[in-house]
């Protein structure tokens, strides 16, 4: 995937109706997303539980876009295998969820996938600095991760306007994910960021009975964003 700049919008099938993936995935894309991001949570490193790599496998066909594949889970290293064969493109591990980041990130690259790092609110940009030549993405987290439909975390835009600063010229994305709205996608869209996950904002209102309403959702957020760039 060559890489720009524009703005992404990645809805989070986590607000999806769980007991019919294949259709939400093809509706939202179906719809205008860019991306489709998949939250991977493990009752530990987060209060929820969510999808193993056969779960993601089974997405995969329904995707004709790009699989972010978004790791809430310690640790991580023993599954980011399973998780490259099960199709993912992005494979996004926390900072927080071991001791060795830079290792993680070696393991990510060498299946072949894009490499992500994500860090929660509460930490520092400094942790990921050292990492930033192994990454394809940082995933700023605006709520504490586990659930969907939290409010925004004010602080990540100060962190995303300092990331964006510290990235300079090099082909990262910067990906937001949390509370997504189209009062908080112009403030990060303006900071910096160019990926926006959202998991309430796309699929409120709408099913895959009503997919207009995921397009109007997601327009809605793309407008909002894009008219807060500069220039
Ligand atoms: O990773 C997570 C939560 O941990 C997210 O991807 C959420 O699923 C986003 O949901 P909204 O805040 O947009 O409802
Ligand atoms: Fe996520």
């Amino acid at each position: 995937m060559p890489f720009d700049r524009s703005i992404k919008i990645a809805p989070s099938i986590l607000s999806a109706d769980f007991a019919n993936f294949g259709e939400e995935i093809r509706a939202i894309e179906a719809q205008g997303a860019d991306w489709v991001h998949v939250d991977v949570m493990d009752g530990h490193f987060v209060p929820n539980l969510t999808f193993g790599p056969p779960a993601v496998k089974a997405f995969r066909p329904h995707v004709s876009t790009f699989m972010d594949v978004h790791l809430m889970i310690a640790p991580v290293d023993p599954y980011i295998e399973a998780y490259a064969e099960a199709g993912a493109d992005m494979i996004t591990a926390h900072v927080e969820a071991g001791p060795h980041i830079h290792r993680t990130l070696q393991a990510i690259k060498a299946t072949g996938k894009m490499a992500g790092v994500s860090l929660n609110p509460g930490t520092p940009l400094d942790s990921i600095e050292h990492v930033l030549d192994l990454v394809d993405m940082v995933l700023i987290m605006t709520v504490n991760p586990g659930f969907g439909g939290q409010k925004f975390i004010h602080s990540g835009v100060e962190k995303t306007r300092r990331l964006r600063a510290m990235i300079g010229d090099r082909p990262i994305h910067i990906q937001i994910d949390g509370g997504v709205t189209t009062e908080t996608a112009p403030l990060v869209a303006a900071a910096g960021a160019d990926v926006l996950v959202a998991g309430s904002a796309v699929f409120k209102g709408g099913s895959v009975d009503a997919p207009s309403v995921y397009g109007d959702n997601i327009r809605a957020l793309r407008a909002a964003a894009e008219a807060a760039l500069p220039g």
